[in-house]
């Protein structure tokens, strides 16, 4: 082993990629004889480490501040040495800085997102313990309570530290990856964080804080939650309705909460809280029947909080799976009311509707039976996991498809409508929209307008969010027509419309977005990067926008009737090219060329005059 002391100067020159993939550290080392060597790691430990004094193996073990710590405190041997080394340091160091964007591991903004937390806390050990590299690759975080894999922040353990300050609601939007936050025994205040970009949390634990206001609606769609404990806090408000099957450990207690607290467990319809007398009554003829007491014995899970009741899927021992939809806030019906509109429902027969198999009444409880859509809700489907491993592009073709199922269910629903006075659809937004083990597209929660209390309605379906029902107070058929319009706009920009956007997400309002945009021309910006291919936007996508913003028009009287829709809509072409284009693309994020630019322009600008 050489002593440090025959070495002259040793300077720090970054990792450099070896066969694993992982960085080696590389020294330049000035020996006696003034020449200049690269040191690799096997050698590195022939070296005096200035960050702890004692000779150490390998040199990752430095607390990652030493770097800059140890480039600083260098003293040049001669002016061209000294020049060369700094010249040599920034490429090297430039180099390393690439290598961990380009392998995941350097993420500005969850660094970003720490960085707030660390000022929000104002904790001396935090300031002085998080700094320098966060999450580098796979390597062990030296960041003190922080859990990293593959260079991602997967957790944040502060637990017992008198952390004080006022978090901020949108603390965590940028932590995608998250799945263990415990902030547990501190003094934290503020209102509990937005989960919305969180999907993969598990484990939150915010317990004994000062944390106040209500439990954020966001947390219901943590679908893989397993603990939620919030107690000894100071929150007010109602309890939300969880029902995530995955939900082994909840406690809100010690808080100011109203409401019952039923502690979610794996769900199954036994756990009903009535007991169900009756029967169910089938009113699809080509599935297979069973009783009232099969339901009750098949296992179930939670699908979702929707506006009218929650949704389980059950399974029966029969080996058959259906979608059992609790109603709440139905208008006062008497029994033969109910089944009169639920008679005028289950005739509705399309390739694109969900079908109703079953329903059930009482005066407690009322039920709708479905089919169980396998692949969930368009919705999900096209934002769900984006910016994650997770993410299944969701491929124009696809899009397509969707627009043009849903254009023909709703053609069908009006031409089987007379009245011009209500929208038959009535509450027509992604979420309703699912897609089949085919991914043939279902349009789901027809016609519930019939059986819903005005005011309740007026405040959750999609159709009173309209500009007509807004100014007016009127719906009509040409409702749906805009609420199809602003489906299609979704499908095409990969936006969330306010109007229909989940509890917790901020939407934007996406017609008069999309007017701006083509008004003043930011065409780049419209498309979903996930569809705008190498050559930006194809005829077929633009065609599907101007008829999107015809649909959207502000007054009804301009909106085309859903059948020409339907007409335009069927006309609309994959070209063959847009979808080889799109298979070659194999980086999503890709930006669009100049000459992508201008064709789209152009297009725009015939969109823009065609509306003069
Ligand atoms: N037949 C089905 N198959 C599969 N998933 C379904 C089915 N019906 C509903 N779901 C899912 O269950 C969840 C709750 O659905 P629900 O229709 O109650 O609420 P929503 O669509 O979110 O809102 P709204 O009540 O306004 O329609 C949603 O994620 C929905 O996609």
């Amino acid at each position: 082993m050489k002593p440090f002391k025959q070495i002259r100067h040793a300077y720090f020159l970054g990792f450099s990629a070896d066969n694993s993939n992982r960085g080696v550290p590389k020294f330049l080392v000035f020996l006696p004889q003034s020449s200049l060597i690269a040191v690799p790691e096997s050698q590195g430990n022939i070296y005096k480490s200035p960050c702890n004094n004692h000779y150490i193996t390998p040199f990752l073990q430095c607390p990652a501040h030493f770097h800059s710590q140890y480039l600083s405190i260098m003293v040049p041997s001669n002016f061209f040495t000294f020049l060369l080394v700094i010249i040599i340091t920034l490429l090297v160091l430039q180099k390393r800085v690439n290598a961990e964007e380009d392998s995941n591991g350097f993420h500005g903004n969850e660094r970003d997102a720490l960085l707030a937390l660390k000022a929000t806390f104002n904790n001396s050990f935090l300031d002085s313990n998080w700094t320098g590299i966060m999450c580098y690759m796979n390597e062990k975080t030296y960041w003190y309570g922080i859990q990293c894999f593959n260079g991602r922040v997967t957790g944040i353990i502060l637990e017992n530290m008198k952390l004080t300050g006022e978090i901020k609601e949108d603390a965590l939007v940028n932590l995608t990856e998250l799945s263990n936050i415990s902030l547990k025994n501190n003094l934290i205040s503020g209102k509990l964080m937005k989960f919305a970009n969180n999907p993969k949390l598990r484990n939150i634990d915010l317990s004994s804080n000062k944390f106040h206001g209500e439990i954020p609606q966001s947390l219901l769609y943590l679908n893989s939650l397993e603990a939620l404990l919030l107690q000894d806090n100071d929150l007010t408000g109602p309890i939300p309705g969880f029902n995530q099957s995955s939900l082994k450990s909840f406690n809100v207690s010690q808080n100011n909460l109203s409401g019952k607290c039923h502690k979610p467990k794996p769900f199954n319809l036994l756990a009903f809280p009535l007991m169900l007398k009756g029967k169910l009554v089938f009113v699809e003829n080509n599935q297979p029947r069973f009783e009232l007491d099969d339901l009750l014995k098949a296992s179930a899970e939670g699908l979702g909080k929707g506006n009218f009741g929650n949704c389980y899927k059950a399974m029966l021992e029969i080996g058959q799976v259906v979608v059992v939809k609790r109603l709440i806030d139905l208008k006062p019906l008497s029994s033969d009311e109910f089944v009169r509109q639920v008679r005028a429902i289950a005739n509705q027969k399309h390739p694109n509707l969900l079908p109703l198999l079953a329903y059930y009444y009482s005066k407690d409880e009322k039920l709708f039976l479905y089919r169980f859509a396998a692949h969930g809700n368009v919705y999900n489907r096209l934002h769900g996991g984006r910016g994650t491993r997770d993410r299944i592009p969701f491929r124009w073709s696809s899009r397509l498809a969707v627009a043009r199922g849903v254009a023909r269910a709703l053609e069908y629903l009006h031409q089987n409508t007379r009245s011009q006075t209500t929208a038959p659809h009535g509450n027509l937004k992604s979420s309703n929209v699912l897609l089949d083990e085919n991914e043939e597209t279902l349009v789901s929660d027809y016609g519930l307008t019939s059986l819903i209390a005005l005011p309740i309605a007026a405040q959750r379906m999609v159709s009173y969010k309209t500009p007509e029902y807004e100014s007016h107070k009127l719906i009509s058929k040409k409702s749906d027509v805009w609420s199809y319009g602003c489906l299609l706009l979704e499908l095409l920009t990969g936006r969330i419309p306010t109007h229909s956007a989940p509890p917790g997400i901020n939407g934007v309002d996406l017609c008069g977005w999309v007017h701006r945009a083509v008004r003043e021309e930011w065409t780049a910006e419209i498309f979903d990067p996930e569809i705008a291919v190498v050559r930006g936007a194809n005829q077929g996508m633009l065609r599907l926008m101007q008829i999107a913003m015809k649909c959207c028009e502000k007054s009804p009287e301009k909106r085309p009737e859903i059948r020409h829709v339907l007409a335009e809509v069927e006309k609309v072409r994959v070209s063959v090219d847009s979808e080889e284009e799109e298979l070659s693309h194999s980086s999503l994020e890709r930006s669009l060329t100049d000459d992508s630019l201008s064709a789209t322009s152009t297009a725009m600008v015939v969109i823009a005059d065609n509306r003069r």
